[in-house]
């Protein structure tokens, strides 16, 4: 960034999660990532540095490996003039959705990250005039544990995501349930998948937004009051999906044109537009019934590089506590060893090499438990990363467009896939999941299944399983 050229009046609120703040340039496609930190929590200028460049060396050296080079980007760290942030800061604090205040933008190190604007074409530096469109899907963890320490018997029938939905609603942090569930998603089954994506329009929370040429139009602005409005989503999407207008209006186009969204999404979801490095995870445990290849997901496409990644979580929570309990018990006596670990960085790749090594058979050493909990930590990461579908006209003549067309799509689309927020989950929240993960079962056995127990038949109750492959219509 230019020091001097930066002034806050170019850039515009873009969106935040629970540890970054966006905001984008108005012409240029680019958007600046800031760290957020709750108030009083004082992380020297050095740290946030050294912070953001772990990110940016973890989405080079790991996920890059993984996912294949077109699908992520890393960005770079910036630095910026203090008053610039300052200014920034002050100009945008109105638009924050209040449920995000309780953490404060990072104003007083000048780092932030430097991206690409996915919400536009991210293949152009500078915004095109054809319209573009973006869905970004937030698809959490794809697959029932498979691993011999779960002991709780409902993590086996029903998902993390759908059994986390229950105690959600319960604390007040949705309204209702949502009929999403990722193995949906992730199934590689069509008809499957347009349930997923329409459960997922129908009660988006954090999991779906829609932007238009950058601007959120549908989703999540505030997270406690997400609108479901279709027929203004229609409306929006219209222009991409009928460009000749051929529809009449009224309830009749408004399904047409979100049915018309949920194929175009699912056949970009299951088309491989990867060039990078393939099969960087061989099938490890041979015999195991659930693996990438059985999920019905064509290999290359992100979402099952996705699956891939997430399935490094081969002991699941409660396997890996213990080995992260092996790991302290070994730093209290020699905490000088931290370093040497890399638990905090370099993320290089040493570290990558590292995670390649599917073993699970327990020799009792440290060296084998670093590797499970540095592999649980990136399967983490992906059960919690955006997957980014941007979607723009294309033009007739394609020889100067070389991105990828949406096959037997009514409208010729051009298409580009990222996934985004690919931060290594910290080694310090694992005894965290390892009591969220018992409070979620607990509380949808207690309470959910219990219920169900007293009012619904035996015949009837497997119904609420994830693993059931049809809906009830
Ligand atoms: O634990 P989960 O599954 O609820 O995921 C958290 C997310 O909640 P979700 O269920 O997706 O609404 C949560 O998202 P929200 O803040 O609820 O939008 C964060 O992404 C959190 O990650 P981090 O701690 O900020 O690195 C996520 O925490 P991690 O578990 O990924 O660390
Ligand atoms: N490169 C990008 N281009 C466009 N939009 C982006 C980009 N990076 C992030 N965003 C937007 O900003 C939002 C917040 O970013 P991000 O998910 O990285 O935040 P986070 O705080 O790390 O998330 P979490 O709550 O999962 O920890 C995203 O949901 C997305 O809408």
């Amino acid at each position: 960034m230019e020091e001097g050229k930066m002034d806050e009046n170019e850039w515009r609120y873009h969106g935040e999660g629970n540890k970054s703040l966006v905001v984008a340039h108005a012409q240029r496609c680019v958007v600046l990532r800031f760290l957020k930190f709750p108030p009083n929590r004082k992380k020297t200028s050095e740290e946030i540095f050294q912070h953001l460049q772990n990110i940016v060396d973890f989405g080079k050296n790991v996920m890059k490996e993984f996912f294949g080079e077109n699908y992520v980007h890393c960005g770079e760290v910036v630095q910026l003039p203090l008053e610039f942030v300052k200014q920034l800061c002050l100009k945008i604090q109105s638009e924050r959705p209040e449920s995000r205040c309780d953490k404060d933008l990072d104003t007083l190190s000048g780092y932030a990250m430097c991206l690409p604007n996915l919400t536009r074409l991210q293949t152009y530096r500078f915004a095109e005039h054809r319209p573009i469109l973006c869905v970004e899907i937030k698809p959490k963890c794809g697959f029932i544990p498979f691993s011999s320490y779960v002991t709780h018997e409902m993590k086996h029938k029903v998902c993390r995501y759908c059994m986390h939905q229950h105690l959600k609603v319960a604390t007040g942090k949705w309204k209702q349930i949502s009929k999403y569930c990722p193995l949906d998603l992730y199934s590689g089954n069509k008809q499957r998948m347009h349930f997923a994506l329409k459960s997922l329009l129908q009660e988006a929370q954090n999991n779906l937004k829609i932007f238009k040429n950058g601007e959120l139009i549908y989703g999540c602005g505030d997270a406690r009051s997400p609108v479901a409005d279709w027929r203004e989503l229609a409306h929006h999407l219209k222009p991409f999906f009928f460009p000749s207008n051929g529809l009449a209006s009224g309830p009749h186009c408004t399904r047409a044109v979100i049915r018309e969204l949920v194929h175009v999404i699912t056949r970009v979801l299951l088309s491989s537009s990867d060039k990078g490095r393939v099969g960087a995870l061989r099938p490890g445990l041979r015999g195991r019934k659930n693996t990438p290849e059985r999920s019905g997901l064509p290999k290359g496409c992100l979402l099952y590089k996705t699956l891939q990644v997430q399935m490094l979580d081969l002991l699941d929570i409660e396997g890996l506590y213990p080995l992260y309990n092996r790991i302290e018990r070994y730093l209290e006596e020699f905490p000088e060893q931290r370093k040497m670990l890399q638990i905090d960085g370099p993320y290089d790749e040493a570290f990558y090499q590292k995670l390649l090594d599917l073993s699970t058979e327990d020799d009792g050493t440290v060296a084998f438990a670093l590797t499970k909990v540095q592999q649980y930590r990136v399967a983490m990461t992906a059960k919690d990363c955006s997957i980014m579908i941007a979607l723009s006209p294309s033009l007739q003549d394609t020889s100067s467009d070389q991105r990828p067309v949406i096959p037997s799509s009514r409208s010729r689309l051009a298409f580009s896939v990222s996934v985004l927020d690919l931060d290594l989950k910290p080694y310090e929240s694992i005894p965290h999941q390892y009591k969220l993960d018992s409070k979620i079962v607990n509380y949808y056995s207690k309470t959910v299944h219990a219920k169900d127990d007293a009012v619904v038949p035996t015949r009837l109750k497997e119904s609420e399983d994830c693993t059931l492959v049809l809906h009830k219509v």
